[in-house]
């Protein structure tokens, strides 16, 4: 049975980048996906909007949603503080599999938590199954119309707190409008619209800052 594009990524990281350096896995996906096949990791130019936004915000308790190959999951653990966490979220078991590998071989499985399910029934557990009191920072890269329904979810959940900093990709390309729309027109959010490109792209994309106000 022949492989899947995600099966190919892992298997060029495993035979070139470096085991336990997270920076050269993340460059290594990037050379992939950038020279032999497109992927949707968030890349390298978003990757430094949100390599600035998690070094800001420096959390002790991360949630992203949509792991993938865990391209971010391993570019946001490699950033964080000794103790603190990367909760990532990922439904398709295969995507999770490879996930797994990737985050292991980065050598940053001790800062991330894979949890494989739908966000929708994992958020309301991560206050008593995951031990979560707030979020203090979340990564929206999962499927566009989800960004806006788990946002509410979030605060359903009192999952967020004053100051808690939200981060999503695509909010151009593929475009995530209701969610740019419900965080805008919110009280309780306070946003900022950062413009970048789409992955090994030239098309423009963005990404949306959301701070929770309380
Ligand atoms: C809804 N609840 C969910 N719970 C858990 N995991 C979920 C999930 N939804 C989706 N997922 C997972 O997240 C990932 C989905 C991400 C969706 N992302 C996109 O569609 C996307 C798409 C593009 C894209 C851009 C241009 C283009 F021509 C084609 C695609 C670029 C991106 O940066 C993207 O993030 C998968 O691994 C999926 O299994
Ligand atoms: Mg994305």
């Amino acid at each position: 049975m022949n492989q899947s594009k995600e099966q190919r990524i892992l298997n060029f990281v495993l035979q070139n980048a470096v085991r336990g350096d997270p920076c050269s896995v993340v460059d290594t996906i990037d050379k992939y996906c950038s020279q032999k096949e497109w992927a949707m990791n968030v890349g390298n130019e978003k990757g430094e909007i949100l390599d600035k936004t998690v070094e800001e915000v420096n959390p002790s308790v991360a949630l992203e949603l949509g792991t993938y190959c865990g391209y971010s999951a391993v570019r946001i653990s490699r950033l964080l503080k000794a103790g603190a966490r990367l909760l990532t979220v990922e439904f398709n078991p295969e995507f999770a599999a490879i996930a797994k590998q990737m985050i292991e071989f980065a050598g940053v499985q001790d800062k991330v938590k894979l949890l494989e399910g739908p966000s929708e029934e994992i958020i309301p557990q991560l206050k008593k199954k995951y031990e979560v009191d707030t979020l203090d920072f979340v990564f929206l890269d999962h499927w566009k119309d989800r960004y806006r329904p788990d946002t509410i979810l979030l605060q359903e959940c009192n999952l967020l707190r004053k100051g808690s900093v939200l981060l999503a990709d695509n909010v151009i390309f593929p475009g995530a409008p209701d969610f740019l729309d419900y965080v805008r027109k919110s009280p309780h959010f306070q946003c900022t619209y950062y413009p970048s490109h789409l992955e090994y792209m030239q098309v423009e994309d963005a990404m949306e800052k959301a701070v929770f106000l309380g």
